[in-house]
């Protein structure tokens, strides 16, 4: 079965278009105001008001009740992912409050690193393993750095499951062999710059992770 693919940091419609065209079946909104990809709970109302068929998410670190309410309050998201130190209790509560998906970022560098999803299996929907930032780096994800794919190669995870981290048309068939991914996500590698997103890479990374074996 095709591989799903999540395009995350849209900020603009021709590139949420270009998402859709090609195929990809989540599509992402950052809600982090440092990143170079956020937007306001009204620019992703206004974005995603005629957008169907796909699932819309929700990207959030360690956000406040306050700050939940007033992105839910604008639009309809389908889930909410979690890139910050969100506890399992927390994330437990969020999800029964809301009635959304919850998706939960594992920062892998190592198999080890593996373990820090355990606690999340029984309260979340999915688990996203992302590269960790570099030492130094401003934000936690969205920083086109990958990890070493080979720690998930086997890997039983009991929860449906995404890989992040500085994937590319050029390598992410690649990352899906090695790795057995069910599901893909992918932010600066579809971009022409931080915060830019080039449709033409949306459409050969969505047909990239769509036609690996
Ligand atoms: O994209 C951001 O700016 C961002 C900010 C804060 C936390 C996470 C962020 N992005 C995460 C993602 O877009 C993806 O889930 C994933 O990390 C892919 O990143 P990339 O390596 O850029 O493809």
């Amino acid at each position: 079965m095709a591989a799903q693919v999540k395009i995350c940091g849209l900020n603009d419609e021709e590139a949420i278009d270009a998402a859709l065209e090609a195929g990809a079946e989540f599509i992402g909104f950052v809600f982090y105001p440092k990143s170079p990809r956020a937007v306001s709970a009204e620019q992703a109302a206004e974005l995603s008001q005629f957008v169907e068929g796909v699932c819309k998410v929700g990207l959030f670190v360690d956000p406040d009740d306050a700050l939940l309410d007033e992105v839910t309050s604008h639009l309809r998201l389908d889930m909410l992912q979690f890139h910050g130190s969100e506890t399992p209790e927390r994330l437990a509560r969020v999800r029964a409050e809301y009635g959304v998906e919850v998706m939960k970022v594992i920062p892998v560098a190592t198999k080890d690193d593996l373990a820090a999803a355990e606690p999340f299996y029984e309260v979340v929907d999915w688990i996203l393993f992302d590269a960790k930032p570099p030492k130094g780096a401003d934000l936690p994800g969205g920083n086109a750095v990958s990890f070493d794919w080979s720690v998930l190669a086997g890997f039983k995870c009991p929860v449906p499951w995404m890989l992040a981290g500085g994937l590319t048309s050029a390598n992410v068939a690649e990352a899906i062999r090695v790795t057995g991914a069910p599901a893909v996500d992918v932010s600066s590698g579809v971009e022409e710059r931080p915060g830019v997103k080039d449709p033409a890479k949306i459409a050969a990374f969505v047909a990239a992770a769509k036609s690996a074996a």
